[in-house]
């Protein structure tokens, strides 16, 4: 493994040449010291700031990976440690690193920062903002929020989501094993796509773009991922927190937005508690416990 963590291969089926709309791509990192406090209990502060590092770089790689992606923005209130634990992934695309105003505090604080950032394409040179521009973003741009948190994302998950066809009704297929990491699961098939969780009801055989696409956690309550289209990024409201794939399902109908929650194993699978870890995929917690030692069962 490298120094970048879980290796992350490109979609190998996914056709660059290909875009629903280019995306942005925003990582909330809040720092390495306080997060992932639910598993304080198991694992002591070295080894949960080398699971944030380690998580927050899969995430990352992956998005830089995914040919829809065009760059990512890490909003952190730490910049020192997610430059130090992100920065080499600038080799990969274009990354950009924002510090989160100080009398901003919070995670839909801290992904509003970089919304208005992105928006007003701050130059490189802004104070405390955006030091390495993340590329000549097309418009229309979509907005994908992805926490830093899913140690099973591949790009074929993303791939799926921001796609037009996310949320259109479809035949999942069984999840392939994993091959020779679980990011490699990558797929770009169409019958690959996530099935929706719920609120995917575009008439059949027709692909049906939302507006909005929440990737809800693996008890269905969480949102891990949540796509905003051109037309819907400016004015929703982020509700991330307890509940929020109810949350941000009512925010879309609060603005008329037609929204489609969407669930699959990379998306679906983020890591909080010792319940998180114990239902890893095994290939996943193997890759991921090479970094941070969890107590064994
Ligand atoms: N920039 C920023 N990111 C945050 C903040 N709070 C949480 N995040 C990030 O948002 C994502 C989801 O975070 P949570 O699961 O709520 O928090 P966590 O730190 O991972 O874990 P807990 O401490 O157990 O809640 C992760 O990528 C966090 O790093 C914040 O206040 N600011
Ligand atoms: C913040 C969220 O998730 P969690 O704290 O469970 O990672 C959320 O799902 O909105």
């Amino acid at each position: 493994m490298d120094s970048h963590g879980p290796v992350v291969q490109p979609a190998p089926d996914a056709d660059p040449g290909v875009r629903a709309t280019g995306v942005t791509a925003v990582v909330p990192l809040r720092d390495g010291v306080s997060g992932k406090s639910r598993l304080a209990s198991v694992l002591d502060d070295d080894a949960r700031r080398a699971l944030i590092t380690v998580l927050a770089q899969h995430v990352v790689g992956t998005l830089l990976a995914t040919p829809q992606v065009d760059g990512v923005v890490v909003v952190t209130a730490d910049a020192p440690f997610a430059r130090s634990a992100l920065g080499e992934l600038s080799d990969v695309g274009h990354l950009a690193f924002l510090a989160q105003p100080t009398d901003r505090p919070g995670l839909n604080a801290a992904l509003d920062a970089a919304r208005e950032a992105i928006g007003s394409r701050l130059p490189e040179t802004a104070p405390g903002g955006i030091d390495v521009a993340p590329g000549g973003a097309p418009t229309p741009h979509a907005l994908l929020v992805a926490h830093a948190d899913l140690p099973a994302l591949t790009p074929g998950d993303i791939t799926d989501l921001v796609m037009p066809a996310a949320g259109h009704a479809s035949r999942r297929r069984p999840e392939r094993p994993a091959t020779r990491h679980p990011a490699g699961r990558a797929s770009s098939d169409p019958a690959d796509r996530p099935a929706p969780a719920s609120g995917g009801d575009a008439p059949s055989g027709r692909p049906h773009a939302a507006d909005v696409v929440i990737a809800t956690d693996r008890m269905g309550q969480g949102t891990n991922l949540l796509l905003l289209r051109p037309g819907a990024e400016h004015e929703f409201r982020f509700r991330f927190g307890p509940a929020s794939r109810a949350a941000h399902e009512a925010e879309a109908a609060r603005l008329g937005l037609r929204a489609v929650t969407i669930s699959s194993p990379g998306t679906a699978v983020d890591l909080d508690t010792v319940d998180d870890w114990n239902e890893l995929p095994a290939a996943v917690r193997s890759a991921v416990g090479r970094y941070a030692r969890f107590p064994s069962p």
